[in-house]
């Protein structure tokens, strides 16, 4: 079973109750959030009875919730089964029961979100018979982000020259910002609002890009391998830079330093070198800041059309990798002319779900956040002991 980067506490607390599981099944990750009590006093509220909806907006359903915990947790979508296990084995479909007007019976049914909400819709009614109730991507996304940035102290922060700083959000002056959501692929949404928002662009250049060349050009076996990798590598080495192009100087006219990168892996084309003569470390360094830097411009470019000045940057390529932040921040950085600012989601893979999630009561939004700004409810963020 893969954990990914999240220790999930177990249930072998007799009292802990699970409810509103909720799913993003992205073209990489599927990614659960659910809910968790330790309260015994809430078996009602939170059992199976199937026809009561577990809502989380008016009266007593809020309270739970006050005194529970959300768990965060991804498995990669090549390995369904094992999500579908860990669901089962931990009894984390059973909580969510609701019957939808539409069925001709009770049926329990999950939020779910993402292009596998609709592929693997037959798989999840046959191993767990559930039916997974579907939510818009784009909606979730942008509900997920706005509820972290409004409601959770220290979710955004920038990334610049290796220094991580938190941002205060002004819950007034939230709005507009660009949403850059590097899943798979890449998607823009300029979000004016709660659920005021249009996605205006993306690219096909994501994180399935560099997974996916990544691994066939350095053999890498996990994403997380090939994240690490590229610590240790030098991507000079690979790509042609400005100073190789114009003789070791700057092109100053243009404002180019010798040291810019004219060409992602353009040394490859002039060496008399086969890919084995290359180091993967070099290889995994060049096509992650090609990658980043790439995302990070066309971001600038989206925010500069619609006079965005802040972009917040979400999905699990960023994996709080130092290099790629970085490299994103730098990009924007240099293309606004400080201008515009790269910031960074702490919950960056789990917008959606996150969203998902809150679609179970939408009403139920307001009382977390009063909860969380009176601090009586956090979201537990559990970092596992693995190494990236
Ligand atoms: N353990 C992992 N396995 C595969 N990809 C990972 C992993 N961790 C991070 N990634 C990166 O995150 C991307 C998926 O991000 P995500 O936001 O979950 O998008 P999606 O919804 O398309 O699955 C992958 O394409 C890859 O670049
Ligand atoms: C199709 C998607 C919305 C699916 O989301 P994902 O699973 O990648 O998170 C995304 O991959 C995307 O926006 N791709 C870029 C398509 C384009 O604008 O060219």
């Amino acid at each position: 079973m893969d954990l990914g980067e999240f220790q999930i506490p177990g249930n072998s607390d007799p009292n802990q109750k699970t409810s509103h599981l909720s799913l993003d099944i992205g073209g990489s990750l599927i990614k659960l959030v659910y809910f968790s009590t330790n309260d015994g006093d809430n078996d009602d509220e939170l059992g199976s009875s199937g026809n009561e909806s577990v809502g989380v907006s008016n009266g007593s359903r809020s309270y739970p919730v006050l005194k529970g915990r959300l768990h965060f947790s991804k498995f990669e979508t090549r390995k369904i089964n094992d999500c579908l296990d860990f669901i089962q084995t931990k009894r984390l479909h059973l909580g969510g029961c609701q019957r939808l007007a539409a069925l001709p019976i009770e049926k329990t049914i999950i939020k779910a979100t993402g292009g596998g909400a609709y592929k693997y819709a037959d798989l999840f009614k046959e191993k767990l018979d559930i039916c997974l109730d579907k939510e818009d991507e784009m909606d979730c996304l942008v509900a997920g982000a706005n509820f972290l940035l409004k409601a959770v102290h220290q979710e955004a922060f920038t990334y610049l020259d290796g220094k991580k700083e938190f941002v205060q959000i002004d819950q007034n002056d939230l709005y507009p910002y660009l949403l850059v959501n590097i899943g798979s692929g890449v998607s823009m949404i300029k979000v004016e609002g709660d659920g005021k928002f249009e996605r205006v662009s993306g690219t096909n250049v994501g994180g399935g890009t560099f997974w996916g060349l990544g691994r066939l050009l350095t053999k890498c076996k996990s994403f997380d391998e090939l994240l690490e990798l590229s610590q240790q590598g030098n991507n000079r080495v690979i790509d042609m830079l400005v100073g190789d192009i114009y003789g070791g100087t700057d092109y100053s006219k243009v404002g180019l330093s010798s040291t810019t990168i004219a060409s992602s892996f353009g040394k490859a084309i002039s060496d008399k070198k086969e890919l084995q003569d290359y180091q993967p470390e070099d290889i995994a360094r060049s096509l992650l800041r090609m990658i980043s830097n790439n995302i990070g411009q066309i971001a600038y470019l989206n925010a500069l059309r619609f006079g965005l000045k802040r972009i917040f940057f979400g999905g699990f390529f960023i994996r709080g990798h130092a290099y790629t932040m970085d490299t994103i921040a730098v990009g924007v950085d240099f293309w606004s002319k400080g201008e515009a600012k790269a910031m960074f989601l702490r919950h960056e893979g789990f917008l959606g779900a996150l969203g998902a999630f809150m679609s179970y009561e939408k009403h139920g939004l307001d009382d977390l956040k009063d909860a969380v700004q009176g601090n009586a409810w956090l979201p537990v963020f559990i970092p596992s002991k693995s190494k990236s």
